[in-house]
């Protein structure tokens, strides 16, 4: 199978790889084309452009920053619209918000495409293991004939219906990861002030009723001060504002969710947008010496 695949960052580089890996044809394209070479290297194709990608495959899947980068990739010069037409699918596996889904969604049917949002839970290791859990929403029958490539990106799919049930979806999940990240570090740092060892509370989690991977993961290496990007703050904080917006427009109280977007734009004001999204931790050091 030959498909096509937009950005190659954290996530684009290692999905576009297991595919590559597991027999599928990949004709790449990145904003900055020099992160094309290490695939080409494992014998993917460039296309200079999106538009190019789009006109050479039947599939193509792009995994972009964020909405304003989702959008641009399709509707700006040279992008995805110019060249998509009826036979051709469209998967944005990108997080974004329901609406800008939707607005490509009716940019691709306009000219005769065929779209499905299918963002993903799962951070760079189960990019790169093929362990994604993966939200599809919108054509079916495209969701149908990506199926061989989600069965490699991701251990599970759901079909979740209409264009922006995938989105809304990924956000609810995002919203109550980052939430749980800000009291995991709450709880860390109250461990540590009150004359705890932090490590003895990763221990005792571990093995009680909150025992998770991401604590199991994440903890040991926050507790060295170790921020390397699996997934970046800048993200996080993306999508807790968009989860926000999806509870102002459907008149939910979200506070908890709230004091952890402060802490995540916290956390960027301090530098630490291009950090893991556990570097949130670092938000409640800056008060270590106060009274
Ligand atoms: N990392 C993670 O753990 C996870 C991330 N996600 C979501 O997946 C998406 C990608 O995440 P990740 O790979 O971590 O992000 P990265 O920041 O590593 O990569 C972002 C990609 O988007 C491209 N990009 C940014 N702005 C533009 C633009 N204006 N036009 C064209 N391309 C652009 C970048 O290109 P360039 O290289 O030129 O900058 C790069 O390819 C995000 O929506 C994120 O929320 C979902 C699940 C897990
Ligand atoms: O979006 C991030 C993730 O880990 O899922």
């Amino acid at each position: 199978m030959e498909v096509g695949f937009l950005g190659l960052g954290i996530m684009g580089k290692a999905m576009s790889m297991n595919l590559l890996k597991n027999g599928f044809k990949v004709t790449v394209w990145n904003r900055t084309l020099s992160k094309c070479n290490e695939l080409v290297a494992h014998g993917a194709s460039i296309g200079k452009t999106p538009a190019e990608v789009i006109n050479k495959c039947t599939i193509t899947i792009a995994m972009l920053s964020d909405p304003a980068a989702a959008l641009s990739v399709v509707l700006d010069k040279d992008g995805v619209l110019e060249q998509i037409c009826g036979g051709k699918g469209y998967i944005d596996m990108s997080t974004v918000d329901p609406e800008t889904s939707c607005k490509i969604n009716e940019a691709i049917t306009s000219k005769g495409g065929r779209f499905l949002e299918a963002p993903v839970s799962g951070s760079k290791q189960p990019a790169e293991t093929g362990q994604l859990v993966i939200l599809a929403a919108g054509d079916k029958a495209l969701y149908e004939a990506a199926i061989p490539a989600f069965d490699i990106l991701g251990k599970k799919s759901f079909f979740l219906g209409q264009v922006g049930n995938g989105a809304k979806m990924k956000l609810v999940v995002n919203m109550i990861m980052g939430s749980m990240m800000n009291a995991f570090s709450e709880g860390l740092t109250l461990a540590d002030r009150s004359g705890l060892n932090p490590h003895d509370l990763l221990d005792v989690l571990d093995l009680g009723a909150i025992a998770n991977p991401m604590f199991k993961g994440k903890g040991p290496a926050m507790l060295q001060n170790n921020y390397s990007p699996a997934f970046p703050l800048k993200h996080q904080q993306k999508d807790m504002r968009l989860a926000l917006a999806l509870g102002d427009e459907n008149s939910v109280p979200m506070p908890v969710a709230a004091a952890s977007n402060e802490a995540f734009k916290k956390a960027r004001s301090m530098g630490l947008g291009d950090m893991d999204f556990s570097a949130v931790f670092e938000t409640l050091k800056v008060l270590k010496h106060s009274s």
